[in-house]
């Protein structure tokens, strides 16, 4: 269980998140609206520990394992997609290539490539950003803007894994500026004037 209860966070003297708080159970598919600039990935930042609120608390259970997807993923450019992965995955000693093959395919990239990741395109970048924040198992998923780049087979294949991810009981938070058809949330929100409201 994820429990935020009101987090406020402002950049120098600019408030961006004034009072927000969300609870969010296993199981939960969560959905997060808001206009440019209105703060959900300080709101990530913040529930990743990236960044430090200025008031209000982020709670979870001891056991949980967060993964996310933020802004633009950073990778080893010149390293080709299991490298990179494995890599990222073994720094919490969680690599499990079995389960890293499966979601490359599912997402019809090729597991065996050698193309360095500095060759992807902006949609498999994505993709690749999406396997990395869910392929440790992690039982908190926060993802920004998920589907951007994604091609319709694509998105239909994302739709899937979060209604696997539902399955599994594990909560997962979408970001994003729009509503992805075909997505079913359990709570639709909107982050607006510093404060997440329902949508
Ligand atoms: N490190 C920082 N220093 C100063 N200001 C920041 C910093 N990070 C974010 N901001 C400001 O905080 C506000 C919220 O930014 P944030 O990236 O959280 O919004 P967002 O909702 O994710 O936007 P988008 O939909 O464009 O990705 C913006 O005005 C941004 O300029």
């Amino acid at each position: 269980m994820l429990k935020i209860n009101h987090l406020a966070k402002a950049f120098k003297h600019t408030p961006v998140l004034t009072d927000v708080s969300l609870q969010a159970e296993p199981g939960e598919l969560i959905h997060i609206a808001g206009e440019n600039g209105s703060g959900k990935s300080t709101l990530f930042k913040i529930i990743t520990g990236l960044l430090t609120a200025d008031h209000g608390t982020v709670k979870h259970d001891p056991d949980d394992v967060i993964g996310a997807l933020i802004e633009n993923p950073g990778f080893l450019e010149f390293e080709n997609v299991m490298t990179n992965l494995r890599f990222l995955a073994e720094l919490n000693h969680r690599f499990d290539a079995d389960r890293i093959k499966a979601l490359l395919t599912q997402f019809h990239l090729d597991p065996a490539s050698r193309q360095p990741v500095s060759k992807y395109s902006v949609g498999m970048r994505q993709k690749v950003g999406i396997i990395q924040a869910i392929m440790e198992n992690q039982t908190v998923i926060l993802l920004d803007e998920p589907t951007r780049g994604l091609d319709p087979d694509s998105i239909h294949q994302f739709i899937n894994l979060m209604t696997t991810l539902k399955h599994e009981q594990k909560t997962v938070i979408v970001a994003s500026h729009d509503h992805v058809a075909g997505l079913d949330y359990d709570q639709s929100l909107v982050l607006k004037d510093g404060q997440l409201a329902n949508a």
